[in-house]
Order: structure tokens, then C-alpha cells, then sequence
């Protein structure tokens, strides 16, 4: 099994390796002195709960619903429970990406989201990770709090290569490509529109929508008329499943398809989020509204119609067009 260090967090894993140096390990790895896995355990999660975790006793394993793609799991040890994913068929990268994700929104000390400990392949084929477990109280709570908090971590990453992640990861399982631009019109016209259309055609065999959704971002450019761009950390995936509130009703945020972005491309999942009024007041005290906010409401949600499209089928299929027909009627084109 190849081994990979990201910065100081070390997954094991037999993909190549990438770097990230905001990355810290929560238990102290030391990432000068390399880790050398000799063989694989046959129970890397046990084994490195009882190790690197710190515990000395597993008292509990319960599996917990909720996730679609994913089986979930929680330990309780004497230091504490865990929260674990496995997946039986995707080696690590996917979770490589969730956990670098999770790791670069944990460092900016905003919003609560679960740290990440480790990421591994599993010896019967597929992959795990193993983070904070924390415990849920309401699924709803204060929207201020949240708006404010999003908007907190917005502000307080920046990334200074641009438009992009370290890795590529997914949305829902699509991929998520984030190979680096320095403009993020042309980044969000090629990586995110322009993928899911180019997918769409070819899984669909659906040449309209992918010829005028390339018409479209192609032309983009009217809409981000005297807009000032900077490439804040975003969640990717920010729906009513992957917000929620811990048992003090500070907001959580789970489950992210992370990369450096517009602000506003937050929003995008907001058809199916439930942001209200005080969400958005409290958002906007912090990250201000920029001029052509509205207009640029449905192009974010049009990444996600799309992915849905690409994802469950026709039924999402007139949303993400009627979206295009409307902005091609707005700028002539
Ligand atoms: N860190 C955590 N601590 C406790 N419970 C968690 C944690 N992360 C997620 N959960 C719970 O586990 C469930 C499954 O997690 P998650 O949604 O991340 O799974 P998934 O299969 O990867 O996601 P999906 O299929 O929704 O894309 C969630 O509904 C959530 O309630």
C-alpha cells in the first residue's frame, strides 16, 4: 500500500501523492518521520482507533442512516466516539478529497465541521475515513448563525493559486475537476458547466442542451460586470442534507465538495437548502452583495441542475434548460 502525505496529515492510500500545506494532523503525526505500513491490517479502522486514536477499548459500533452513497458508522471508545465511512467499491481518492476539504474549512476556525483523521483503503477492496464524531441536536436552528458563519469562512480562506482545489474531488459521485485557473469566468465555464454538458451529451446523447449551455458559457461575460472575484474556500455542496446543528445549535456542515470559488456559487444548492431572509441578512453583514447578485442567482444553479440531470435523469433536465434559454434571451446571444 503506497502511502501519501498531505503536508503533515498522512493517508494511506494508492494514490499519488499531493500536497497541501495548511493541512494539520489532529494527533501529532510527525511528517518528517515517514509511516511504513508493512502490511495491511485487516481492520485498518479498529486498528488505527486503537493506535493513533488513542483508544484502548471499543465499547460500541452502531451504523447510522442517512447517507446515500456511502455506509456510515460510529465507534464509542473510551476517549470518545468516531465517526467512520466506508465504501466497498471507490478506493480512497474520494475520501481524500472529502477529507482535504474538511480540513481546509476546520483551519479557518469559522463554522464547526467534523476534523478529519485519516483515509485509507480497506483490505477486502474500497476505501474508509475516520473523523470527529459529533453529536446532532436540531436539524434547524438559528439561520443567522449559520449565514454568518458561512460567510465567516468564506472571507477567511483565500487561496493565492486561484480558482480551483488541490485535488479533484466529486459532487454527488460526479467528478469534480479543479485544476487551477486564475479567472474563474473561464473556470466556471469549462470545469463546471462545461463538464457536466459534455457529460450530458454523451450519456444522454443530448446535443440541445449541451449546444446552447455551451453558447451560454461561452458568453458569460455580462454577467459579472464590475464584480471583484476572489477565490474563497467553498463548501461545494451546501444542501438541507449537509447542514445541521450540534446539540449547543451552533451550525454544522458535512459532506463537501470543496474548491476555491465565488462566493455566490455557494448558493447554488439553494433550491434545495431552505435559506431564508435572516440566512442571507446575516451573510451579507459579513461578505457583502455584489452588484448583479440576483442575475447571477440561477447560473450557480444551473452547475447543480445539471449534475442532477447528469445524476438522476430527465426529470431535472427542463430546470437546467429553461435556465439556459432564459440567460440566452437575456444576452442576446
Ligand atoms: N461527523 C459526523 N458525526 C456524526 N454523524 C455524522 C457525521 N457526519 C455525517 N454524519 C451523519 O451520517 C450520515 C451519513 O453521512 P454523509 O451524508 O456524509 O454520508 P454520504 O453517504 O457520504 O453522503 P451522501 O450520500 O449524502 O452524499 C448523515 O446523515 C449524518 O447524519
Amino acid at each position: 500500500m503506497a502511502v501519501t502525505h498531505l503536508g503533515s496529515i498522512s493517508f494511506s492510500s494508492s494514490m499519488p501523492s499531493i500536497s497541501s500545506p495548511s493541512l494539520k494532523h489532529p494527533f501529532n503525526f510527525n511528517k518528517n518521520k515517514p509511516l511504513i505500513v508493512a502490511a495491511m491490517s485487516d481492520d485498518p479502522v479498529r486498528e488505527w482507533i486503537l493506535s493513533e486514536g488513542k483508544a484502548t477499548q471499543i465499547k460500541g459500533i452502531s451504523p447510522i442512516g442517512g447517507g446515500c452513497i456511502n455506509r456510515a458508522t460510529r465507534y464509542d471508545t473510551d476517549v470518545g466516539s468516531f465517526f467512520v465511512k466506508t465504501n466497498r467499491s471507490i478506493g480512497p481518492s474520494m475520501f481524500e478529497g472529502e477529507a482535504l476539504g474538511l480540513n481546509a474549512m476546520y483551519e479557518t476556525g469559522s463554522i464547526r465541521v467534523p476534523k478529519p483523521y485519516k483515509v485509507g483503503s480497506l483490505p477486502t477492496g474500497g476505501s474508509y475515513i475516520i473523523m470527529e464524531f459529533i453529536e446532532f441536536g436540531a436539524s434547524r436552528g438559528n439561520q443567522s448563525a449559520l449565514g454568518r458563519k458561512l460567510a465567516e469562512m468564506h472571507k477567511a480562506a483565500k487561496s493565492e493559486k486561484g480558482f480551483g482545489f488541490h485535488v479533484d474531488n466529486t459532487i454527488g459521485s460526479t467528478p469534480q475537476i479543479n485544476t487551477w485557473m486564475s479567472d474563474w469566468v473561464e473556470f466556471f465555464a469549462e470545469h463546471r458547466l462545461g463538464y457536466q454538458l459534455k457529460m450530458a451529451h454523451e450519456q444522454y446523447g443530448d446535443p440541445t442542451i449541451y449546444e446552447r449551455g455551451q453558447r451560454l458559457a461561452r458568453n458569460l461575460g455580462p454577467l459579472f460586470k464590475n464584480v471583484v472575484i476572489e477565490p474563497c474556500l467553498l463548501h461545494g455542496d451546501l444542501w438541507s442534507g449537509n447542514m445541521t446543528y450540534d446539540k449547543n445549535g451552533e451550525p454544522v456542515i458535512l459532506d463537501p465538495a470543496c474548491y476555491y470559488g465565488h462566493n455566490e456559487a455557494e448558493f447554488g444548492m439553494s433550491w434545495c437548502a431552505g435559506f431564508g431572509g435572516d440566512f442571507y441578512k446575516a451573510y451579507f453583514e459579513v461578505m457583502p452583495e455584489q452588484p448583479g447578485f440576483e442575475e447571477r442567482r440561477d447560473l450557480y444553479m444551473l452547475y447543480h441542475y445539471l449534475n442532477h440531470y447528469n445524476l438522476f435523469g430527465s426529470g431535472y433536465r427542463s430546470s437546467a434548460m429553461s435556465i439556459i434559454d432564459d440567460y440566452l434571451r437575456m444576452l442576446s446571444v
